[in-house]
């Protein structure tokens, strides 16, 4: 098990990496944390784990991978702090199973991706990728050929959750008409319609825009199959997670003309940081838009979410609450003046509670206030005591059966 962690916070070791907003250090040292190592880049796996072997919490966006092998070598870390939307990037099952809970920005960048979206729909509508790149090497292509109004075209959106009926706002004010595919029947939004089947989806759009979750079931959802089933000149953006398209068969449906233009902000490998070189089959065509992953890299977003998630690693660590955690019960706590604070992570089985009471009234310990919260995995509860607890009560807390990690706040 891990050991126990009980630091004033000046001793407490935050690592935040990939250049996270200026807001996270700010507001984390506003609030007396004063030991934040920042980096501007994430790290290959053997600098990680040598960086997080002393880390009580870590900061990161969508590159850095915190993979079971990494965080097996992260035994004081209590919490991780993803600067983004996805988690994909961290193995939450490792991670719940080491008792350290994660917590994102589930919404702060996504009006910056939505945007990017509709901009994008536009230019490759007009050919505008490709008319600029001829005319940045001494060509004019003056020519209406291809270039079409947003207007009264369809927009068929994969995934309408945060950013997809955003997009679906933003599309209809445009006069776009919009159809959407989700595994879940969600409530449209405007006069958009929801569409059973993602082939008829792909049979009716004009522009095709994928919002999903890096998850098995998405991996390759737009393979060659289904790139054949748009229409002749049909558009495909993707700004959710690369391993969504197949991007050989989506470099093959441009070069054929079956498409007439992409726009792509993720991809299967990209770049750890700005100075390795991007490679991609996309590449040299003309029609593709190619962006860095930045869908949701603007100062509003990245600024917000900096505040959003230090503030959520701070409570946390001040004074146990996980609201809005990804993996752990959420439990909204008040302060307790004057009480001691002991956390306790466990399997959710059957017996736990009853056996951390019995440690409590067996060592004469009163328990002022206690909290319970638990989701399918763990069990997540939170004691006040108001005198001293004992070491030899730790210890027997630590070793009741299906413990996680047991530690004290204050
Ligand atoms: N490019 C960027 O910089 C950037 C920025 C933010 C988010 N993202 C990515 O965008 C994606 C969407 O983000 P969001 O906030 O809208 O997520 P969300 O969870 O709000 O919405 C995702 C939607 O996809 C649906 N879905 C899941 N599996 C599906 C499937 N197999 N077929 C169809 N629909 C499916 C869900 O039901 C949900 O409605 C995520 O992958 C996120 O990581 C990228
Ligand atoms: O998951 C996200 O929010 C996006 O992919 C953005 O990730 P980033 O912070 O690495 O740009």
């Amino acid at each position: 098990m891990a050991p126990q962690i009980s630091l004033e916070k000046g001793k407490i070791r935050i690592l935040l990496l990939e250049g996270v907003h200026q807001s996270a250090l700010e507001l984390l040292q506003a609030q007396g944390y004063a030991n934040v190592e920042y980096l501007k880049t994430s790290l290959p796996e053997d600098q990680l784990i040598e960086k997080i072997a002393d880390a009580h919490f870590i900061g990161i966006r969508s590159r850095t991978q915190l993979t079971r092998k990494v965080l097996e070598n992260a035994p004081k870390l209590i919490g991780i702090g993803c600067f983004c939307i996805g988690t994909n990037q961290v193995d939450l099952e490792a991670a719940t199973e080491f008792g350290i809970s994660v917590f994102n920005a589930p919404y702060s960048n996504t009006r910056s991706v939505a945007e990017l979206v509709i901009a994008e729909t536009i230019l490759l509508l007009r050919g505008i990728p490709e008319k600029n790149a001829i005319s940045h090497r001494g060509g004019w292509l003056k020519s209406a050929s291809g270039s079409y109004e947003a207007r009264g075209k369809t927009l068929g959106i994969v995934g309408y959750g945060a950013i997809g009926s955003q997009v679906s706002v933003l599309a209809e004010s445009l006069g776009m008409r919009v159809i959407f595919y989700d595994v879940i029947t969600k409530l449209p939004l405007g006069n958009a319609t929801q569409i059973r089947a993602l082939e008829d989806l792909l049979a009716q759009a004009d522009v095709v825009s994928l919002h999903v979750p890096e998850l098995e079931s998405t991996r390759d959802m737009m393979g060659r199959e289904q790139i054949a089933r748009m229409k002749k000149g049909a558009i495909l953006l993707n700004a959710s997670r690369g391993t969504v398209v197949d991007i050989e068969a989506l470099a093959d449906a441009l070069n054929s003309g079956h498409l007439a233009g992409t726009a792509i902000d993720v991809f299967p490998v990209e770049p750890r940081g700005n100075q390795e070189e991007f490679v991609s089959p996309l590449r040299g065509i003309d029609k593709a838009i190619l962006t860095p992953h930045i869908g949701g890299s603007t100062v509003e977003a990245q600024e917000n979410i900096g505040m959003e998630v230090a503030e959520k690693l701070a409570k946390y660590s001040d004074n146990g609450t996980t609201t809005s955690s990804v993996n752990f019960p959420e439990v909204a706590l008040p302060t307790h003046e004057g009480c001691h604070r002991l956390l306790h992570i466990h399997r959710n089985v059957p017996g736990v509670l009853s056996a951390i009471n019995a440690v409590f009234s067996e060592n004469n310990i009163n328990i002022s206030a206690q909290y319970l919260q638990t989701n399918n995995k763990i069990g997540y509860v939170v004691i006040d005591v108001d005198a001293d607890y004992s070491d030899v009560a730790l210890e027997k807390l630590k070793n009741i059966d299906g413990t996680l990690r047991c530690r004290v706040l204050f």
